[in-house]
């Protein structure tokens, strides 16, 4: 009986003439108008996509396969696999070489600490359509992982210090995590991309709201002792999506309209939904949001993103031993 991790992360293009099918796999089928796949072209080729591939893989592939890698090298003799939702290495094809490689036993972990219908409910079902006759151990959510909010506030103390210290007081800080349309976490009928039509869906409340706001409760405790107070910080959903209507907020935009309204001068956000860099990051966050601060006369920071944080090893690390 041979046991391996599975890392499972969402999946980007490599270049830019791959986007119309990429967001084909993304949004489970449906084609997004000519508009939308043009302006997220121009987004990605902000964040370094080009027409051919470039010396190095796109941010996502890069932090993901070096996650899988410095998981590996902590692990000793255990294999860990990373298998993207959305592109290549896809699921299917990953879980495939793993039955070919002698693996029966999986412990599969999103590299999305909330757990959400609409992103780990969709890696959960790519993983058992793909595992028949695998053992999986599928892990929903590690939205409290103690070492995954170590490695938040690790990367949060730093700049919130040094901003603090720029503008000679206390700087709120703007928590985030990725927003999902308004009706995936109300109960109904399955609308989400994959799912199909007219399946009823579990009639629970989707979690994913609490445990984002909660990760991000943990975080700023651990930053009490630096003097971050329960007032300082602030929630927002990013990043609402092209389609299927309104989006869970409230927005980063109105967000950051409030805060400068509150007489601040300036924000550091940190997105606790995320534990690497990639085009939300890098475009909506370093390039859309700080253009938004800087018309309201805000100075906006961001902590640095987990990638290859040796804590976030540890959290992988104790998730992969944990007991279903
Ligand atoms: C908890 C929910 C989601 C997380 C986390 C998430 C991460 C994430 N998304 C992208 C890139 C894209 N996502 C897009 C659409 C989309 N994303 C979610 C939810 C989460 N995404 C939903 C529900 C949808 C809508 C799907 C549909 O059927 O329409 C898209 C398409 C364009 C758009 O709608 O914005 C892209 C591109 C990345 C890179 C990422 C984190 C790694
Ligand atoms: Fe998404
Ligand atoms: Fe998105």
């Amino acid at each position: 009986m041979s046991f391996a991790v599975l890392l499972l992360a969402h999946g980007t293009p490599n270049v830019l003439g791959e986007m119309a099918e990429y967001l084909g796999k993304v949004t489970g089928g449906r084609a997004l108008p000519d508009e939308v796949v043009k302006e997220l072209q121009h987004r990605y080729a902000q964040i370094g996509l080009g027409e051919t591939p470039g010396a190095e893989p796109p941010p996502l592939t890069k932090w993901t396969v070096a996650q899988g890698r410095l998981l590996q090298e902590r692990l000793g003799g255990t294999r860990v696999y990373v298998a993207m939702r959305n592109w290549h290495p896809y699921i299917a094809d990953v879980i495939a070489q793993m039955r070919t490689d002698g693996v029966t036993r999986i412990k599969a972990i999103c590299l999305a600490p909330q757990n959400s219908r609409t992103s780990v409910g969709l890696y959960r079902r790519a993983v058992m359509e793909a595992a028949g006759g695998l053992e999986v151990d599928f892990v929903a959510g590690w939205a409290e992982e103690p070492s995954l909010i170590r490695a938040f506030a690790e990367k949060l103390l730093p700049v919130w210090t040094e901003a603090s210290a720029e503008l000679g007081r206390r700087i709120p800080v703007l928590f985030t995590a990725h927003s999902v349309p308004c009706r995936t976490i109300m109960t109904g009928e399955a609308s989400i991309a994959g799912a199909r039509p007219g399946t009823p869906m579990q009639m629970t409340p989707d979690p994913y709201p609490v445990e984002a706001k909660r990760t991000a409760e943990l975080v700023a405790d651990r930053l009490a002792g630096a003097g971050l107070s329960d007032g300082d910080w602030y929630f927002a959903f990013q990043s609402q999506g092209v389609s299927g209507g309104p989006w869970i907020g409230p927005t980063v935009e109105e967000s950051l309209k409030a805060i400068r309204d509150e007489g601040h001068g300036g924000v550091v956000i940190q997105p606790v939904g995320f534990v690497c860099d990639h085009v939300e990051v890098l475009y909506d966050i370093d390039i859309a949001f700080r253009e938004i601060a800087r018309e309201l006369g805000l100075k906006l920071w961001r902590a640095e993103s987990l990638n290859d944080s040796p804590v976030l090893t540890d959290a992988l690390v104790a998730i992969a031993f944990q007991r279903a």
